[in-house]
């Protein structure tokens, strides 16, 4: 995986975590500046489910000065995002299996993150303490983040990315094709919003449903769960510690003093190569 400057092309690995699913291009070993090769229009013609390979999100894996790696994310739209929870945890997986540890140090948009492997073999990160003020999660105005003045009464978390979480009787009832992109593109969220609709099942599980941003609707979204466990906890819906039933499987956050930890389960899929002629016709 390492010579990505081979004439042959670009070489990947399409990985998932409960389905949220991923292109994952290891560039390690062509220094942390130089690093990323992406750019928005060969993120897009990747992310073609049709013409592509198809992707929620790529990542590009490289080096890092003082952690043992660096991550870069892209949206299928080829916009970045600053935080994606289940790609560091599947990246973080393969980064492990190759270094032979149980658990590694990276840095993302938002900083230095670390993750590990646990005995059930399921990976946690620690995807730092959630942003709670209104410039940093970024909201357009000075509001309380805990009741938004948005139909629906939502809470604005930031997790490294913005997320509006939105607390119904029926998750599943919610028609997310036409609210997500509508509170996407609301003013009140100056670079767009990641969005979700959650319900209470026990004062320990939830049900999620998601929009992201630059993306549409996936079967899950780590940042999104533990956005969803901030809000439900500030307002007093939960412990600490849930479970989240998203529509790939499960995904698990426990809030502790030293940042929002994620886990589920992470799946390599199959590794690939994308063709010299692709890359050079979209780059
Ligand atoms: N699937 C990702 C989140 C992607 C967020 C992205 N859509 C954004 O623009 O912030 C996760 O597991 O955290």
């Amino acid at each position: 995986m390492k010579d990505n400057a081979a004439p042959g092309g670009l070489p990947f690995m399409k990985m998932h975590g409960a389905g949220n699913d991923f292109v994952v291009i290891d560039l390690r070993g062509r220094g942390p500046v130089t690093g990323a090769v992406m750019t928005p229009g060969l993120a897009r013609a990747i992310g073609d489910r049709n013409r592509g390979v198809g992707f929620d999100q790529l990542a590009e894996i490289t080096d890092a000065d003082g952690a043992d790696f660096g991550l870069v994310f892209w949206n299928s739209d080829g916009t970045q995002a600053g935080a994606c929870g289940n790609a560091t945890r599947c990246v973080a997986d393969h980064v492990m299996r190759g270094l032979g540890v149980e658990q590694v140090s990276l840095v993302t948009a938002r900083g230095g993150l670390r993750a590990e492997r646990a005995a059930d073999g399921r990976i946690w990160v620690n995807m730092g303490h959630p942003q709670l003020d209104w410039a940093s999660i970024p909201l357009s105005q000075e509001v309380d983040h805990l009741h938004l003045p948005l139909a629906g009464d939502p809470v604005a978390v930031g997790m490294g990315n913005p997320h509006c979480v939105h607390f119904v009787p029926d998750a599943e009832a919610v028609d997310l094709a036409i609210l997500g992109p509508q509170i996407e593109h609301a003013p009140l969220f100056p670079q767009r919003t990641n969005v979700e609709f959650a319900s209470l099942i026990s004062p320990c599980r939830m049900r999620m449903r998601v929009w992201e941003r630059g993306t549409g609707i996936t079967l899950a979204c780590g940042s999104g769960a533990c956005a969803t466990a901030v809000a439900a906890h500030l307002r007093g819906m939960i412990g600490p510690r849930v479970a989240l039933e998203v529509d790939g499987g499960e995904l698990e956050v426990d809030w502790r003093d030293d940042g929002v930890w994620l886990t589920g389960p992470v799946a390599r899929v199959f590794d690939g190569v994308l063709s010299a002629d692709y890359v050079a016709a979209h780059r």
